[in-house]
């Protein structure tokens, strides 16, 4: 675990992984003041719905479609950005379901995926160094002294963006004149088709005063998102990020990489899931394509003799990226499906549900990852490579992805 800053930390005193040096602790202090006040951005219901769902996920009656941008950004919300994830996302849960004969819960990395953990705190470019760039929500992916600083303030910007983005996908999953979004206060996207948000709970003074009490059951609840998860770099299991999981109600996650031990799940389970509710607890396995039938086997069993009902879903995106001769980080689409289908493989030998997928995708014509049916080759990489932070499947390749993963479950 790297990058141990910031302030907020846990009961025994340690400090919370990969929080940003804020500058000003008062100003830091108007922002969570400001923001502990802000009407929620998803309500309770609509997380205790998603529990529901993905509890049929962990039963193995659904599956579970996640994706997203690696890191949204403010100027990346717009109607046609948002409409183009929504409907990618909703094309590859037809093609899913139709391949698995299951229902797809569809989970978008959206409408809160502003801020990113970093292996390393500071980037070096010809000769200078400057903090690294940890999303939108924190600092700015200009690489100059300014734009690079911590600014408090974001974290109001990275709310409204949220908002704004919630917004959007209500007009859109509902069908309503586009004038009728940000009309209301923003609320949870429910009402058929079904989509929830989701996004790493990463920057805790955020998640923190987002958190509110549900005025009937007196549970508190993360409300800036359906399902919030604590990624690789944060899952420390006494850590800060644990705590807060451990403190909401929402249906949570854990992303677990290659080097995850059994005892971590099981602390993950008696710290997140003591009561063994199917849904409540998700993990969200990254090993890489030439870890994951070593890894994952005792991961699941270790959850079995717990008799915890996990959902387990695979990111297959996140072990297997790799820096082209360009100097671009990419991931390749043969090793992405290379993955998914050892996932697949071990829940088969188990008797387990390979309960979905995880990726981080765009519905723009990028070319950020390599391979596929109409294939990027790592020459094309500079043409369109868009994201802030990590390389996303385009639509084209994010649609061939889901019909080779519809012939995987197809043939279970
Ligand atoms: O999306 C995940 C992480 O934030 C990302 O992989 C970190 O990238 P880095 O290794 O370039 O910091
Ligand atoms: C940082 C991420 O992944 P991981 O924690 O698995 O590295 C992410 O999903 O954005």
């Amino acid at each position: 675990m790297v990058g141990v800053m910031g302030g907020i930390g846990t009961e025994a005193g340690q400090r919370a992984a990969q929080q940003p040096d804020w500058p000003e602790p008062q100003e830091l202090r108007a922002v969570t003041g400001r923001l502990a006040k802000a009407p929620p951005l998803v309500r309770a219901e609509a997380c205790d719905r998603l529990r529901g769902r993905l509890a049929a996920v962990a039963r193995g009656e659904a599956l579970l479609l996640q994706g997203g941008d690696c890191a949204e950004t403010f100027a990346g919300v717009t109607p046609q950005a948002v409409h183009g994830k929504l409907e990618l996302l909703r094309g590859m849960a037809g093609v899913l379901g139709r391949g698995a004969a299951l229902p797809v819960v569809r989970v978008g990395r959206m409408a809160g995926q502003f801020a990113k953990p970093r292996s390393s705190a500071v980037e070096h470019r010809d000769g200078s160094a400057l903090p690294s760039y940890r999303g939108d929500a924190v600092n700015s992916l200009e690489f100059t002294a300014a734009g690079r600083r911590p600014d408090p303030q974001r974290m109001e910007r990275m709310y409204e963006a949220s908002a704004t983005t919630l917004d959007l996908l209500r007009t859109y999953a509902h069908g309503a004149p586009e004038g009728q979004a940000g009309a209301d206060i923003p609320g949870a996207v429910d009402g058929p088709p079904e989509f929830f948000v989701s996004h790493e709970a990463l920057l805790l003074d955020y998640e923190h005063a987002l958190t509110r009490t549900d005025d009937t059951t007196g549970a508190r609840y993360g409300t800036s998102g359906h399902l919030l998860w604590v990624g690789e770099r944060t899952r420390a299991p006494e850590g800060a990020h644990l705590d807060f999981l451990a403190g909401i109600r929402n249906p949570v996650a854990v992303k677990l990489g290659p080097t995850t031990e059994t005892d971590e799940v099981l602390r993950y389970i008696e710290r997140l899931d003591p009561d063994r509710e199917a849904g409540r607890l998700t993990f969200v396995v990254r090993a890489g394509a030439d870890r994951i039938r070593d890894v994952l086997p005792a991961l699941v069993e270790k959850a079995l003799a717990e008799g915890a009902a996990v959902g387990w879903v695979t990111d297959p995106m996140h072990g297997n990226t790799f820096t082209a001769p360009s100097g671009h980080k990419t991931r390749g689409f043969d090793v992405i499906l290379d993955e998914i289908r050892g996932f697949v493989e071990v829940h088969r030998a188990l008797g387990t549900h390979p309960g979905g997928i995880h990726l981080e995708l765009t519905g723009e014509d990028v070319t950020e990852c390599v391979g596929g049916a109409d294939p990027v080759h790592t020459d094309d990489l500079p043409q369109r490579y868009t994201t802030a932070c990590d390389p996303r499947l385009n639509r084209r390749q994010a649609l061939d992805l889901a019909s080779r993963v519809a012939e995987l479950y197809r043939g279970a």
